[in-house]
Parts: C-alpha cells; sequence; structure tokens
C-alpha cells in the first residue's frame, strides 16, 4: 500500500482512500468514476480489500484513544465550525466535484448539496451543546436516598455507509453528530460519487480534526469494502442510507456482534392534492418532488392523487412544467434537470417506462430518452415522464424508480385517498397540498410515514426527526435523535 502524505484531492485523476489522516493509494485495484452527463471519466478509485478496510476500522479505533474523545463538548463543536467554514471557502471546488461525480446541475449543488453539508456540521455542533439528559431523585430504606442521573458516551467507531443521490448531504448529516458526539468514523461513499467525500479529508485536517477520527474508504458494496466494513467486528455502530434491500443486508451484517443500525431506506413517496389547493403552489411544489434531482431523492414522489375536480387542470400543469425542464451542461446555469446517475440505473428506468405501457397507462409526457447535442448525447439523460390510468396494484405504482416520473391518479375521498397512499411496502414521506387546516392535520396524522409535509416539500428543519417508517427505514436522525443514535446512555446510581 502507498502512502500520499500531501497532495491536493482533484488535481490528480486518481483518488486514494484516507485513513490516519493519510491519503493512502491500495493495491492497485481500482474503479472508473464516470461522468454521467458525458460518460467521460471522472477520476480512478482505489478500491479497498479486507487489509484497507482493516486498516481504516483500527486508525479510527486508535484515535478513540487519542485527543478527540477527551475534548470538551465545546472544543469539538469549535472544529466541526472550522469543517464548516472549510467547506464554504472551498465552495466551488465542492460544487465542482459533486457535479462532475452526479452530473447534476451546479445550480441545484450550490443551491442544496453544498450549503447544507456545510450547515450539518454547524447544526450538530450547536445539537452537542445543548444535550440534556435525565435525573432522578431515588427513595431508599435508610431515608437518605439516592441520585440517579445519566451521562452520554459516544458509541465508538461508526461505520457511514452513502448512497450516491446527494453524496456530501447524506455523508455530512451523518459523519457530523457522530464526529460531535465523540466517535470517530469510517466512510464508505458510494462507487458512483466517491469524490467529495475524499476532498473533505483534506478539510478535516486543515481544521484540526486529529488523524483518525475521519476516514474514507472507496470500493463496491456486495463481497467488497461496504461489506466488510460493516462486518467488520470492531465497528460499534453502523448508520445507512440506501436501497432497502441494502438495508436488509447491512441489517443481517449487524446482528452479529449485536450492533445498533440506522437506517434510511427507500420510498414510494405519495403527494395528495385536494382541490381546495393553492393550486399555484401545489403545481410548483409537486414539480420540485417529482423531478428535482432527475427524480432521483428519497423524499420524492412518484405517485399523486389529485381530487377530481382538478385533475384535469392539475396533469396538464404538471405536464407543461415537467415539458419545461432543460437537460443539458450541468455547469450551464439555465439547465435545469441533470441525467440519472448511470448507464445501469437509466437502463432500469427505461425498464419501468416500458413497464408503464405495458400495464395499460396514458403517457402524457415524455417516456423515453431525449436527443441532445454533442458531449452530453453520451451521458444518462432521460425524459420527464408523466402517466395515467394505471391501476394501483401495478408494478410501476408499487416499487421505488428513482428516476423523474410520476404517475397521477384521481380521487374522490379522503379516507379513500389516504387508504391508496398507505398501500405498499414504503412508509417514507408525503405532501398534501389544501387550504382546510382541520384535513391538513387529519391526513397528516392518517399517513403512515416519517415525514409529513403540508403545502411544502422538502423544508427542512435540522432539528426534527427524519426517517422512514414500514420498510422505509429504522430509527431518527436529525437533532436530538441523532445524537441519540450516536451515543450510547449510561445510567449513574449514587447512593448519598
Ligand atoms: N431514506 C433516506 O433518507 C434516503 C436518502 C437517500 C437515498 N435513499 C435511498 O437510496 C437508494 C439510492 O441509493 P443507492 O443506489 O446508492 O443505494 P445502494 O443501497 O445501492 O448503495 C448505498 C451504499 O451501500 C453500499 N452497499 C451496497 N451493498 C452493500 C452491502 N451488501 N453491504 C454494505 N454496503 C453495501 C454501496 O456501495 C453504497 O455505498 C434509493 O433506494 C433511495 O430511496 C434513501
Ligand atoms: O434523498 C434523500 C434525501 C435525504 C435528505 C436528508 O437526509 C436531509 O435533508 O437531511
Amino acid at each position: 500500500m502507498t502512502t500520499i502524505t500531501s497532495g491536493r484531492v482533484l488535481t490528480t485523476r486518481r483518488l486514494s482512500h484516507f485513513i490516519g489522516g493519510r491519503f493512502v493509494e491500495g493495491d492497485g485495484h481500482t474503479l472508473e468514476n464516470i461522468n454521467p452527463a458525458t460518460g467521460e471519466l471522472v477520476n480512478v478509485v482505489p478500491v479497498a480489500d479486507a487489509g484497507v478496510v482493516d486498516e481504516a476500522v483500527k486508525a479510527a479505533r486508535r484515535a478513540l484513544e487519542g485527543p478527540w474523545r477527551r475534548m470538551s463538548d465545546h472544543e469539538r463543536a469549535s472544529i466541526l465550525r472550522k469543517v464548516a467554514d472549510g467547506i464554504l471557502r472551498r465552495f466551488d471546488e465542492f460544487v465542482r466535484a459533486e457535479v462532475l461525480d452526479t452530473g447534476k446541475p451546479a445550480s441545484l449543488a450550490s443551491h442544496i448539496d453544498i450549503p447544507r453539508s456545510a450547515a450539518n456540521f454547524n447544526s450538530f455542533a450547536d445539537q452537542v451543546l445543548t444535550l440534556s439528559t435525565e435525573s432522578f431523585g431515588t427513595a431508599t430504606p435508610d431515608g437518605a436516598g439516592a441520585l440517579n442521573y445519566s451521562i452520554r458516551v459516544p458509541r465508538g467507531v461508526i461505520a457511514v455507509v452513502c448512497p450516491w443521490n446527494l453524496p456530501l448531504l447524506l455523508l455530512t448529516w451523518k459523519v457530523a453528530p457522530a464526529l460531535a458526539c465523540g466517535n470517530t468514523v469510517v466512510v464508505k461513499p458510494s462507487e458512483e460519487t466517491p469524490t467529495t467525500a475524499t476532498l473533505l479529508g483534506e478539510v478535516m485536517q486543515e481544521a484540526g480534526v486529529p488523524p483518525g477520527v475521519y476516514n474514507v474508504i472507496h470500493g463496491l458494496g456486495p463481497d467488497s469494502a461496504g461489506e466488510y466494513l460493516t462486518r467488520h467486528p470492531e465497528v460499534n455502530g453502523i448508520t445507512f442510507t440506501g436501497e432497502t434491500k441494502t438495508g436488509v443486508a447491512i441489517m443481517k451484517a449487524a446482528a452479529e456482534g449485536v450492533r445498533p443500525v440506522s437506517l434510511e431506506l427507500g420510498g414510494k413517496n405519495a403527494a395528495v392534492v385536494f382541490a381546495d389547493c393553492n393550486l399555484d403552489r401545489a403545481v410548483e411544489g409537486v414539480t420540485r418532488s417529482v423531478f428535482a434531482n432527475c427524480g432521483q431523492v428519497c423524499l420524492g414522489t412518484e405517485r399523486v392523487y389529485v381530487e377530481r375536480p382538478i385533475f384535469d387542470q392539475f396533469v396538464a400543469r404538471l405536464a407543461s412544467a415537467g415539458a419545461a425542464l432543460k437537460m443539458g451542461d450541468p455547469f450551464d446555469n439555465t439547465t435545469t434537470m441533470g441525467p440519472l446517475i448511470s448507464k445501469s440505473h437509466r437502463e432500469k428506468v427505461l425498464s419501468y417506462y416500458q413497464r408503464a405501457k405495458a400495464e395499460g397507462a396514458s403517457v402524457i409526457l415524455g417516456g423515453g430518452t431525449p436527443n441532445l447535442s454533442s458531449r452530453f448525447a453520451t451521458g444518462f439523460f432521460i425524459e420527464p415522464t408523466i402517466w395515467t390510468g394505471l391501476r394501483e396494484d401495478s408494478v410501476v405504482l408499487r416499487e421505488e424508480i428513482f428516476g423523474p416520473c410520476c404517475h397521477i391518479s384521481p380521487f374522490d375521498h379522503e379516507d379513500a385517498v389516504v387508504a391508496a397512499a398507505n398501500s405498499g411496502p414504503y412508509g417514507l414521506a408525503t405532501s398534501i397540498w389544501t387550504e382546510n387546516l382541520a384535513r391538513a392535520h387529519r391526513v397528516a396524522a392518517g399517513i403512515e410515514v416519517g415525514i409529513a409535509w403540508v403545502n411544502c416539500w422538502f423544508l427542512r428543519d435540522l432539528r426534527t426527526p427524519f426517517g422512514g417508517s414500514k420498510q422505509s427505514g429504522i430509527g431518527r436522525e436529525g437533532g436530538v435523535h441523532s445524537m441519540e443514535f450516536y451515543t450510547e446512555l449510561r445510567n449513574v446510581c449514587v447512593k448519598l
């Protein structure tokens, strides 16, 4: 294994692992990171074998004995704020890296992904300073009593396994609270989007995060870096965002050694649009929830239910909003929709486009691939697509597609639409569009999800509980809920 002790991540076309505060090359086994907007090579990425993963976990373990865990919460919070500042100082570099890895419009990365990544560090730096614990005065037979109080201790080494759709945002959503609580982490970014996690290693060093506290290993999932990491016996907790079937595999790995897991998984989210909604706001919100990030947002909408009196009007307006999306160069400010993440993901989404037709859908918009000029003709672009006319039990209405597409169904009764929204195995998020306050509260309570938005979508307050019901996940992160996952409570009982 070669060690590179300095060197800027992005000046080379070859990424490294980041272990124990050093950029480390692997044994020569690599994968290619492809720009989905063009099909061109972004960089070559090492693939960690079991030995490299072990080295990273050991570096994280050693760092638990070092200064990080012994620092006061104030000291750690202050370093995490420097990490946030470091991301903002190198804002353009992060935006560029995220855009090359994902193909998403630079306007999106600079409004959402990168600012939110910095905000995650600031938010959890605040959070750790406002944590409280419980305490009880306990009666004893001698009358003197006892005092019970609890303290929070870090869990230890946390494995952080990330997806490709919002790479740095979702990574920092987990790394920031884990570090704030005094843990050390080994991160496995998605093989599709390895760059910003690596670049963050430089920012961590510049901010004064001690070596071994933040480690990054690259590679694939099954029988590769992801599996070796989650099976590693010296990992004390696993936090994962990604597909439900991967969550199942990770939960099995975590069972060995009885390690806690936090799982943020897939969805098949419903938007429910009542006839008394503010139509302009509903169309704008549902357009974003269906097409943002080319439909690759776990919270995105793939099932839209519209009350019958406004059904035709809503379908026409969503179709015209979808048709107005502009695909092409992600660095062009007028581009509003990027490509899918990979050739194979485009094949998967296109198979659902075929399936919808086979199941008898009316194709209102799209349904295929666009003809783009020059460089972007070889990218993995796909048309924004809208269907109507499918039965509730069709495959296209039950499985997560993760593309820029939705089906729109009419409904007549509130109870029926709540039942439709609740059908299926997932329960991540919903959005409800109505000006009737009582109904908004009732429907939000009736739909089985972790996150219900009323007259908005993806409006985030980082202190709120975030996660999914049913097969959309286990546990909640955000605010104090993150702190609960990334620490263990220890009760101290003092006889007075
Ligand atoms: N609930 C949420 O908050 C949330 C947020 C974003 C994305 N998602 C979901 O993520 C999915 C898209 O992301 P994806 O395709 O990258 O997910 P994925 O499950 O394919 O991969 C996610 C990560 O897991 C790793 N991995 C794969 N198999 C593994 C295994 N057996 N053991 C250990 N690691 C393994 C991958 O290498 C990658 O780093 C969608 O289903 C989406 O709904 C959920
Ligand atoms: O694709 C999924 C989006 C997840 C978003 C968050 O985890 C968040 O906003 O904290």
